[in-house]
């Protein structure tokens, strides 16, 4: 079976987010005997495209309505990756230091044809193409409508959605943008008033998947005007928990660590990376510990922060330390915080994925207060570190995190995003640390819950097989 994954984003090639770890983690799950999983993905002017030395295997021109530009599949020189992963050059459009911005219409479209183009030169087809958000949303359409692609018609094709937010809107005086197809059919590329790329590959693709059973639900309930189509659509639609990559996220082997643990060091292993972070972001290292990582954005709640940790700081019980970047308003209050809270909270406003690292693992608990979480890799990575997740009950957070108050629970859940429930939940978190024997037992039993790819990726494959 030959699998072909289509997406914006790969680890450890281009991350923004949660799409990156599960593109670069699932391909590698699925490859087997009888499994042959491949990666295509846009050749980005970054970090990793600078370090590396690459090949090129294949030259051509794409259309892009009347205009054309030249484009070339590149792969690396030396493989490195536990799976083969291809790269699409199209220097005037792909070539940037960003993944996305405000361009995103004619850059996806150019990956998504050229890419498309030259699967229509190889030998043998793939068995399936498995294509991951609006990025490459208009693939399940163009195979099915474009003229040019009638060859592919027959290829099974799957649609994973990581987020419904983000749909790719553009308006219709850009449809000619898109390979010519049979007109009578442009209302599958419409939902509302413009082209939704997400909508039309929700209308096209053979199955569509999220990434945990519960956002599946959630979304025929509320998906920024989706819901209807999926509730529609809803006999192809299922949910397919994501998994962790367990050698990238082990904090035996982990290098970015200050020190390295097992379950069997975790008291004095997680003591080291925290005295490490109090050290580094000048904070008192007896209190407990409680971070947060991720894009600053609605959804994830990052707008309550800085009166919720306010109500924590004040009362002087608890350290906070912050890493992340989104908002502008929400950057500079996080920033002014810092001075009014010297000594017991800090925050890196950016990206950087060794520190991202270093707090999975010295930080005592993880906030992740999410309106809207598809399922979220943070928790299941803070489990691995032995660290107490704090989560709303939402999509996959539901779906990962037990209440302590219930059976078999280790974390702790709140109902709403609201200022009251997360300032709560934070301060059964407190209580919870200065319980320290029922701290440090829960600490060691999370690391043992397993998430790692094999079992949603042979989900996957079963999915596939089921087409
Ligand atoms: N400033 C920063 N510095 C370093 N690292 C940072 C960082 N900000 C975020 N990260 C990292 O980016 C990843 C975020 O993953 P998530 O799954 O939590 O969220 P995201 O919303 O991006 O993903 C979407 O897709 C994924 C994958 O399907 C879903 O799990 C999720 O619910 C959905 O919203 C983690 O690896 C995290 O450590």
């Amino acid at each position: 079976m030959n699998v072909v994954h289509i997406s914006a984003e790969c680890y450890p090639v281009a991350k923004v987010g949660g799409l990156a770890d599960v593109v670069g983690a699932l391909p590698k799950y699925q490859n087997s005997a009888t499994v042959s999983s491949q990666v295509i993905m846009p050749f980005y002017d970054n970090k990793f495209t600078k370090a590396h030395a690459f090949n090129t295997i294949y030259e051509s021109e794409l259309n892009l309505g009347d205009a054309s530009f030249p484009f070339k599949i590149l792969t690396l020189k030396k493989a490195l990756l536990d799976f083969e992963i291809f790269f699409v050059d199209v220097p005037e459009l792909l070539f940037k230091e960003y993944v996305y911005s405000n361009d995103d219409t004619e850059r996806f479209l150019a990956f998504q044809i050229a890419a498309l183009d030259w699967m229509l030169t190889w030998e043998t087809f793939p068995d399936y193409i498995h294509c991951h958000d609006h990025h490459t949303g208009l693939i399940p359409f163009m195979l099915q409508e474009s003229f040019k692609y009638k060859s592919f018609r027959k290829i099974p094709n799957i649609l994973t959605i990581h987020n419904a937010q983000y749909q790719g809107w553009f308006p219709h005086n850009k449809v000619n943008l898109i390979p010519p197809f049979n007109f009578d059919n442009v209302g599958l590329l419409d939902w509302g008033s413009s082209i939704n790329p997400l909508a039309a590959a929700i209308k096209c693709a053979w199955r569509v998947t999220t990434v945990s059973p519960s956002y599946m639900e959630e979304l025929k309930k509320s998906a920024n005007g989706l819901e209807d189509l999926l509730n529609h659509e809803s006999a192809k639609c299922s949910g397919i928990l994501n998994g962790i990559d367990w050698n990238v996220w082990n904090p035996e082997t982990d290098n970015y660590l200050v020190s390295n643990y097992t379950d069997k060091t975790v008291v004095s292993g997680k003591k080291a990376n925290k005295k490490h972070l109090c050290d580094t972001f000048n904070l008192d290292f007896k209190k407990p510990l409680f971070a947060f990582i991720g894009r600053l954005v609605g959804e994830k709640g990052s707008d309550l922060f800085p009166e919720t940790f306010k109500n924590i700081l004040e009362k002087g019980d608890a350290s906070i330390l912050l890493l992340g970047s989104g908002h502008d308003e929400t950057e500079t209050q996080l920033e002014a915080l810092k001075n009014d809270y010297k000594g017991s909270y800090n925050a890196f406003i950016g990206y950087d994925e060794a520190l991202s690292h270093v707090i999975y693992a010295g930080a005592d608990f993880l906030l992740m207060p999410s309106r809207v979480e598809p399922c979220g890799l943070n928790q299941m990575y803070a489990l691995r570190y032995g660290t107490i997740p704090i989560v709303r009950s939402i999509g996959g957070l539901k779906d990962t995190v037990i209440d302590i108050s219930e059976n078999n629970g280790f974390g702790i859940c709140h109902p709403h995003v609201t200022v009251s429930d997360i300032t709560n939940a934070i301060d059964r978190g407190v209580d919870l640390y200065k319980n320290n024997s029922i701290y440090k037992k829960l600490s060691k039993q999370i690391m043992g819950i397993n998430h790692s790819w094999d079992a949603s990726a042979n989900a996957y494959i079963k999915l596939y097989k089921s087409i």
